[in-house]
C-alpha cells in the first residue's frame, strides 16, 4: 500500500492507496495542531469518525494518524510493513529540486537548508518524513515539491529587480508554490476539454488557505504569484500577499516594531483575517458580509479584485488564454467568489453561466456561458493523487536504481 502524507502548517492530511492507485483505502486529517480545539478525522470508504484530538505538534499528529491506520476497528492496516512506499508533500525545494525525488540523508539535509524559505511549511514537512522513516523502516520515501512545477518560469518572470548577485549568490528569486496542485488541475482541465495541454494557455486559480494564480502555457508554468517565500501575490487566509516593502522599513524604523513582530503580522495576522478582523475562513467572511459586515465586504472586494487583476496580467503575458481554472477550497466551493472574479472581464473572453456556476460542485465542471471564447472550469484539486503517481513512478525498481545515480531526476 502507498501512504501519502501532507503535513501542512497546522494539519496533517493522509491518504492510503492500493499499490495500483485504483482505490483510496483510507484517508484522514489531524487538524488544528497546537490548538485546544484540535480534531482528527479518519475515513475508510464511508465509514469513519471525527473526534476531538488535541495535538501539540506534528510528531503527535503523526502518532494519531498511525493509531487510526492500525486501529483494529477499521482494519485497514495490519502492520506497518504493509506500507511499501510513502509520498510526502514538501512545500519548498529551492532551486535544487526540479522534480520529485527519493529521500535519502542528502535530500533531508537539502530540505533543512531550504526550511528558512518556508517557515510555516517546511519544518512540518521534514517532521512528516523523519517520522515516516522511523515508522516504516525499509520503505522508500518520496518528496514531491510545490516549487518543482515552477522551475520552468523564465528569468524575466522569476527575477526581482534587485542586485543580480542576490539571485546568483543567495537564491533570492521567485520560486512559486502549489505546483503539485497546478500540475494536477491543468492536466485534468486539458483532459476535460479534450485538447492537448501543449496547445492550451491557461490561468489556474488555486484559492485555498494559501492562494496561487499560475500562468500555464503549453503545460509549463511560465509565471506564478507566490514568490520567494510562501507569501506574495494575492491576499491569503492570514498572509498579506503583495505590499510595498517600504511598509516594513516604516514599521521597524518609525513604529519601533521588531522584525519578529513584523513577520508575525505579515504571515499570521494579515490577509483575509487582517482585513476582516473576523476570520481567515472564507465561509465565515461570506456569511458575515451578507449580513452587512462592512469589513468582510471589503475583504471580499480586495480578494476578488486582486485575482481579477492578475488574470488580466497573465492573459497579457501569454497573449490571451484558452482556459481559466478554479480549484482548492474557495475555488471549488464558492460560486459567489467565482462570480465576483469573472464579472466584467468579458473583454478577455471570460464569461460564466450563472446557473452552471451555482451547480458546479458535482455538476458540469465547465461553467462557461454559451459562446464564451475562454473555457472556465471548476476542477477539484487532488495533490495527494499527484504525489501518489510520482511516488509509484519513482519507487518502481528500475527507476529507483537510476535515482541513486541521479538524485535530482524528475518524476516524468
Ligand atoms: N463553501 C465554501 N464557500 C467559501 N469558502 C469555502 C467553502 N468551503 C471551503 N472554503 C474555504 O476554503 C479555504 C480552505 O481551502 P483548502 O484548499 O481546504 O485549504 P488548504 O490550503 O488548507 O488545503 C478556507 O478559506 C475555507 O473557508
Ligand atoms: C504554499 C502554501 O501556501 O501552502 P498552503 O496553501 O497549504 O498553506
Ligand atoms: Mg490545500
Amino acid at each position: 500500500m502507498i501512504l501519502i502524507i501532507n503535513c501542512g502548517s497546522s494539519s496533517l492530511k493522509y491518504q492510503l492507496y492500493t499499490p495500483d492507485l485504483a482505490k483510496v483505502l483510507a484517508s484522514g486529517i489531524v487538524a488544528k495542531i497546537g490548538e485546544p480545539e484540535g480534531y482528527a478525522e479518519h475515513f475508510v470508504g464511508r465509514r469513519g469518525e471525527r473526534r476531538h484530538s488535541e495535538t501539540a505538534n506534528h510528531h503527535d499528529a503523526f502518532g494519531v494518524m498511525m493509531e487510526a491506520l492500525l486501529s483494529p476497528e477499521y482494519g485497514v492496516l495490519e502492520c506497518p510493513g504493509a506500507i511499501t512506499a510513502i509520498g510526502h508533500r514538501v512545500v519548498h525545494g529551492g532551486a535544487i529540486f526540479f522534480g520529485s525525488v527519493l529521500v535519502d540523508d542528502c535530500v533531508i539535509q537539502a530540505l533543512h537548508d531550504c526550511a528558512h524559505f518556508a517557515p510555516l511549511h517546511n519544518p512540518a514537512n521534514i517532521v512528516g518524513i523523519e517520522e515516516a522513516r522511523r515508522a516504516f523502516p525499509g520503505a522508500p520515501n518520496v518528496a514531491v515539491f510545490d516549487t518543482a512545477f515552477h522551475q520552468t518560469v523564465p528569468p524575466k518572470a522569476h527575477l526581482y529587480a534587485l542586485p543580480f548577485e542576490l539571485s546568483t549568490a543567495h537564491g533570492i528569486r521567485r520560486y512559486g508554490f502549489h505546483g503539485t496542485s497546478c500540475r494536477y488541475v491543468s492536466q485534468t482541465a486539458a483532459e476535460l476539454l479534450n485538447r492537448p495541454i501543449e496547445a492550451l494557455s491557461m490561468v489556474v486559480c488555486h484559492l485555498g488557505n494559501g492562494v496561487t494564480l499560475d500562468a500555464i502555457d503549453g503545460g509549463k508554468s511560465v509565471d506564478t504569484t507566490i514568490g520567494f517565500g510562501t507569501f506574495s501575490g494575492v491576499a491569503m487566509g492570514t498572509r498579506a500577499g503583495d505590499f510595498d516593502p517600504a511598509i516594513i522599513f516604516h514599521l521597524v524604523k518609525e513604529l519601533g516594531m521588531s522584525l519578529d513582530q513584523v513577520e508575525e503580522i505579515c504571515y499570521r495576522k494579515s490577509g483575509l483575517l487582517g482585513l476582516s478582523g473576523l476570520s481567515n475562513d472564507m465561509r465565515e467572511i461570506c456569511t458575515a458580509a451578507e449580513k452587512g459586515n462592512t469589513r468582510c465586504q471589503l475583504a471580499l472586494e480586495v480578494f476578488t479584485y486582486q485575482i481579477r487583476k492578475t488574470i488580466g496580467a497573465y492573459a497579457a503575458a501569454m497573449g490571451g488564454i484558452d482556459a481559466l481554472v478554479f480549484t482548492a477550497g474557495i475555488g471549488e466551493n464558492s460560486a459567489e467568489i467565482r462570480a465576483r472574479i469573472c464579472a466584467d472581464i468579458g473583454f478577455l473572453g471570460i464569461e460564466i453561466d450563472p446557473r452552471l456556476n451555482a451547480a458546479a460542485r458535482g455538476g458540469d465542471p465547465n461553467i462557461s456561458a454559451a459562446g464564451a471564447r475562454v473555457a472556465t472550469l471548476v476542477v477539484p484539486t487532488d495533490e495527494e493523487r499527484m504525489i501518489a503517481i510520482d511516488t509509484v513512478a519513482l519507487t518502481r525498481p528500475g527507476v529507483a536504481a537510476m535515482q541513486e545515480e541521479s538524485p535530482r531526476l524528475a518524476a516524468e
